[in-house]
């Protein structure tokens, strides 16, 4: 590492320090300030006594640690190394195989909220109405997904039949959409909509780019409903017929559901009965977007001052 980065690095890390003793940072950056102690003693000293593969797991849960991944470019090690063989990570007309780029300063520390369901349970409705009054970034995996075939990208042709065989796309190809969209935005909060639908998406986008999730919505809606809407959605789609949605509901059961168990451990999911009427249904996540938006505008105003956050907003 260069003198610079190591300046820049150790700067970092007292400055966290200093917070982190003011008592003003989430708990999560306390895992940032050991990573980063980590890596100035990796590069500083050949007696180091944290493994590489133990400060990659310490980045996954810190958010916090975004602007290092960029630093120190983990993302690109962390996509290299988990690329399958059939995935090509391409950008414009040449098909080649990319690493990461690490992201951009001015969206470094953006804040993220999963928006999950199953086919059909009004998620991107949902979303429409959250940007509407809430300002957030919405990021469909879906339509990020048919935009790469319509792109006429390389990887076009295999995720046009992952999508009409209701699998999952491989999550270096999702994740990388994703992250590209995320440097892209001016925005630092985004509503990512459809993803992660399984855990190894999961893991990838939090190994990859570092950031894990703010919380998650979860649209609750049987079955059949969930039938009934995807069969008269009527938008054309290739995946909304009946031999597909069957593929799309049993995965979304066996590899999605597992995602949102995951985070409801964590205390992170907040399950909403989305049968009601769209109207019914944003009423009932309205209060939990207020309350984000106020504790928001408080960890703002407290940046470079001394106050405590109350972590997520909860709605029950
Ligand atoms: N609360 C609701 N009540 C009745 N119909 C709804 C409701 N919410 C959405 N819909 C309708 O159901 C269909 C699916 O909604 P939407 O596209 O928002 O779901 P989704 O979860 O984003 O689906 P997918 O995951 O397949 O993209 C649309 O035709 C939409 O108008
Ligand atoms: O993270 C993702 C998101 C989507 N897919 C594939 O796209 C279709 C359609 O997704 P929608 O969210 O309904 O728009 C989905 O069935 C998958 O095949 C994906 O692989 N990964």
């Amino acid at each position: 590492m260069g003198g610079g980065r190591r300046l820049a690095l150790s700067f970092a890390v007292r400055s966290l320090r200093r917070r982190s003793a003011l008592n003003i940072l989430p708990s999560s950056s306390y895992a940032a300030i050991h990573l980063m102690d980590s890596n100035l003693c990796c590069r500083q000293s050949a007696n180091c006594d944290v493994a590489p593969d133990q400060q990659i797991g310490l980045k996954e849960r810190s958010r916090t640690t975004w602007a290092f991944t960029s630093v120190m470019s983990f993302s690109e090690a962390a996509m290299t190394k988990s690329l399958p063989p059939n995935a090509v990570l391409e950008e414009g007309p040449t098909t080649t195989t990319r690493a990461a780029t690490p992201l951009t300063v001015s969206n470094n520390n953006p804040r993220v909220i999963f928006v999950l369901g199953g086919p059909g349970s009004g998620k991107g409705t949902q979303c429409a109405r959250i940007v509407r009054d809430y300002g957030f970034e919405h990021l469909s995996a879906g339509d990020l997904l048919r935009a790469e075939i319509n792109s006429g990208s390389g990887n076009g042709t295999m995720i046009q039949k992952m999508i009409e065989d209701g699998n999952i796309v491989p999550s270096e190809v999702t994740v990388r959409l994703l992250q590209k969209a995320m440097e892209k935005s001016k925005s630092d909060k985004f509503l990512i909509d459809g993803f992660p639908r399984s855990d190894e998406n999961r893991a990838v986008f939090e190994r990859v780019t570092g950031i894990v999730p703010e919380f998650i919505l979860f649209f609750d809606v049987p079955m059949d409903e969930m039938e009934r809407r995807i069969l008269g959605r009527n938008q054309g789609r290739v995946d909304d017929n009946i031999e597909t949605l069957k593929k799309r509901l049993k995965v979304f059961v066996e590899s999605s559901l597992p995602v949102v168990k995951y985070y409801d451990a964590m205390g992170k999911v907040h399950k909403v009965n989305a049968t009601t009427s769209v109207d019914d249904v944003f009423e009932t996540i309205r209060p939990l977007f207020k309350q984000y938006e106020q504790k928001d505008s408080t960890v703002e105003l407290v940046q470079g001052v001394t106050h405590k956050s109350d972590g997520p907003a909860t709605l029950h």
